[in-house]
């Protein structure tokens, strides 16, 4: 690329923001250890019973809040896990000489192996098949655990000694809760970690919308597999702090009501949110042991049974009133406490960022004057964008071959979508693929960028062939797309967005998320997001949900995070749809630049005066065929193209005669010869 990147301040722009949040979450932190400092000295026995499991129960808690909040599965086996790995324990300490630290690690090394068995097959599929093979899980851990004489039965592993911390015993409850609460509190600090670092957003992006963040490179399979790996981790760290606590693990532990448990505690402290893990942890420990106190007092000589359902009474009202949970309640007294103190953003400033400026054209911009202001606005709005895109990367010289299709066919049933396509993509420029509706153009896209496989035929990518792979295989490789129909990550801003297209250039997998140590790789990729944004007109949006922009706008992001990952073959798929007058010329000029300094496009586009005007090759398909291939004048001139278009409806004729005219009027110099075309 030409243009030269200009040194935008975008990390200063962004700094506050990230500091609020990293202050925000600190405080967060140092409140929670002065709480769990506090705690033991206040609390009574009862009490203190209750704050051990709850900060045991934790620990299974966080790790099923990342598996359901991050990467969107759900576990009913979370207890087995917690089981797994308390037997592990206690059997090394009881039967073996093995060092006490060694023996937790072994354990919940031992939990880690066994998720890692269960979910290799299970999270390659779509659904809810984790969920039943992990409830099938529980029950082989319990029944396992009843029936051996490994485990000794129905009698449980006895016999297990506190552990000692520098030569003390951790005798008491108050010692042993504040034994556990380091682990959790630094249990707390990785996970959220998570959350924020580049696998943690790629989940995020995968439970908005799978086919897009796989579009962007991300690897859905292996990073679900490895949250999933790691949810077992926390549960088994859990489950070696229950075996000393306890002192005995019988196979109750394993019972499928404590999975249900570490899935409400999930629930009740919302869902989505680490922090909910931690408070709902203690939410159901105080509700289940307040009942059984309370109860008995309403209703004289009520045990057992009656208890339970009271329990499950309240459990279902509060998630019916606060489906939040508790970090719900949290956000609507902040945000309320926020709108009092009038921190609030402005509708009327807000609806305007979100209008955009290119909206505020007048309209009836007939007059000379104004017609000169807005191309000088379009003119300066190309170039402020050409400055702050980044560099695209051309693996292969101008005009060799970067796609190849190849008898590219889908069938459904009897229906033939696209029959035995074949053509190529060179480099460097920007192909058209046109074709009436249902001539089988975005199934032909689909199966380039991954999203389905072909029935027969072959697309090769720089020279490797990509069929039938996911959509991140190619993404990987420098081949991005957009969608006819949008697929905006919804749960993150603008800005969130279009840094999600820079996951192919980031290196920090889920240990360095988890450890914080890719912040100045974080900084460098919102950077380049921002200059995007920027570039196209919505650096002022870019700290507004995505969801609330206009469809106009949002296609337009869609764009820029197609551009983020800095692609070698751009697919775009109606990139002009819902774009006003003037977002139409940026973007036309926009990708002209792009494609002179390297980048190739694939393009469909319904507005076929714009393909010939910007495209070097048009391909056309009718009803799954490929009918003609060519240089616009040549497919503007083929019979079997105009044939296709009037044989459908008469607008469309209408349409591809108003291409000919535009395409005349961009590319002819000469006047005269408009007359004779
Ligand atoms: N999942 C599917 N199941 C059955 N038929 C399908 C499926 N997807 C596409 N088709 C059919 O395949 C043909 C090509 O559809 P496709 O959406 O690829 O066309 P298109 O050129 O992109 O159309 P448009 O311009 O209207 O978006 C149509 O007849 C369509 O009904």
């Amino acid at each position: 690329m030409t243009a030269q990147k200009t040194a935008l301040p975008a990390a200063q722009k962004r700094a506050p923001r990230i500091l609020q949040n990293a202050l925000v979450q600190w405080i967060g932190v140092a409140a929670l250890v002065v709480a769990l400092i506090v705690f033991p000295l206040v609390a009574s026995p009862t009490l203190m019973n209750i704050g051990v499991f709850a900060l045991i129960y934790a620990l299974p808690a966080i790790g099923l809040s990342l598996l359901m909040g991050l990467a969107g599965q759900v576990s009913l086996g979370q207890a087995s896990f917690f089981a797994i790995s308390a037997y592990a324990h206690a059997m090394l300490i009881t039967r073996t000489p093995i060092p006490e630290v060694l023996a937790a690690v072994l354990a919940v090394g031992v939990s880690m192996l066994i998720a890692l068995l269960v979910g290799w097959p299970l999270l390659r599929l779509r659904g809810h098949f984790l969920a039943l093979a992990t409830l099938g899980l529980g029950f082989i851990v319990y029944i396992v655990a009843r029936e051996s004489d490994f485990t000794n039965r129905t009698l449980g592993i006895s016999g297990i000694q506190r552990p000692e911390v520098f030569g003390m015993e951790i005798g008491n409850n108050g010692l042993f809760f504040y034994f556990v609460a380091p682990f959790v509190v630094i249990g707390l600090i990785l996970a959220l970690n998570l959350t924020r670092s580049r696998a943690g957003r790629a989940l995020s992006a995968v439970n908005d919308s799978e086919l897009a963040a796989e579009s962007l490179g991300v690897g859905t399979y292996s990073l679900r597999l490895k949250v999933f790996v790691l949810s077992a981790a926390f549960a088994g760290l859990g489950g070696v702090f229950y075996a000393y606590h306890v002192r005995i693990v019988t196979p109750e532990i394993g019972e499928f009501h404590l999975s249900v448990e570490f899935l409400l505690m999930v629930v009740l402290g919302g869902l989505g949110s680490v922090w909910g893990a931690v408070a709902g942890s203690f939410i159901v420990e105080l509700l289940r042991d307040g009942l059984r106190a309370i109860i008995p007092t309403i209703i004289p000589g009520a045990t057992g049974e009656v208890q339970l359902i009271g329990y499950g009474l309240v459990l279902v009202l509060v998630i019916i009133l606060l489906p939040g949970g508790f970090v719900g309640v949290v956000q609507i007294i902040t945000r309320w406490v926020r709108r009092m103190l009038g921190k609030g953003p402005s509708t009327t400033a807000r609806s305007a960022k979100l209008q955009g400026a290119s909206d505020q054209t007048p309209t009836g911009a007939f007059s000379a004057a104004i017609a000169e202001e807005e191309a000088q606005r379009i003119d300066s709005a190309v170039e402020q964008a050409a400055a702050n895109l980044p560099e695209m990367p051309t693996p292969v010289a101008t005009g060799e071959t970067v796609l190849r299709l190849e008898g590219l066919t889908k069938r459904y049933g009897g229906v033939v979508a696209v029959d035995n396509v074949t053509f190529d993509v060179p480099a460097g420029r920007i192909t058209g693929l046109i074709g009436p509706n249902g001539a089988g153009k975005t199934t032909c896209f689909n199966m380039i960028s991954g999203a389905i496989a072909p029935t027969s035929g072959t697309v090769s990518f720089l020279g490797r062939e990509v069929q039938g792979r996911k959509p991140n295989v190619a993404a990987s490789a420098g081949l991005t797309r957009t969608f006819q129909n949008l697929q905006v990550f919804g749960s993150t801003d603008v800005l969130g967005n279009v840094y999600m297209g820079r996951y192919r250039n980031g290196r920090a997998g889920v240990l360095r998320g988890m450890l914080g140590m890719q912040g100045a790789e974080q900084r460098r990729h919102r950077d380049v997001a921002r200059d995007i944004l920027d570039a196209l007109n919505l650096g002022d949006v870019a700290d507004l949900p995505a969801g609330d922009l206009p469809f106009g706008r949002q296609r337009m992001m869609e764009v820029c995070r197609a551009l983020a990952l800095e692609p070698t073959l751009l697919l775009l798929d109606e990139p002009m749809a819902g774009l006003s007058g003037a977002e139409r010329e940026v973007l036309a000029e926009l990708l002209r630049r792009l494609r002179d300094a390297g980048l190739t496009v694939l393009l469909v586009e319904h507005d076929v005066a714009q393909v010939m005007a910007l495209a070097d090759q048009v391909a056309v398909l009718d009803d799954g065929d490929l009918i003609a291939i060519g240089t616009p004048e040549e497919v503007q001139a083929n019979p079997k193209v105009i044939a296709a278009y009037l044989g459908t409806e008469e607008d469309e004729a209408e349409q591809v005669l108003e291409g000919v005219a535009a395409v005349d009027a961009v590319r002819s110099d000469d006047p005269k010869e408009d007359d004779d075309a």
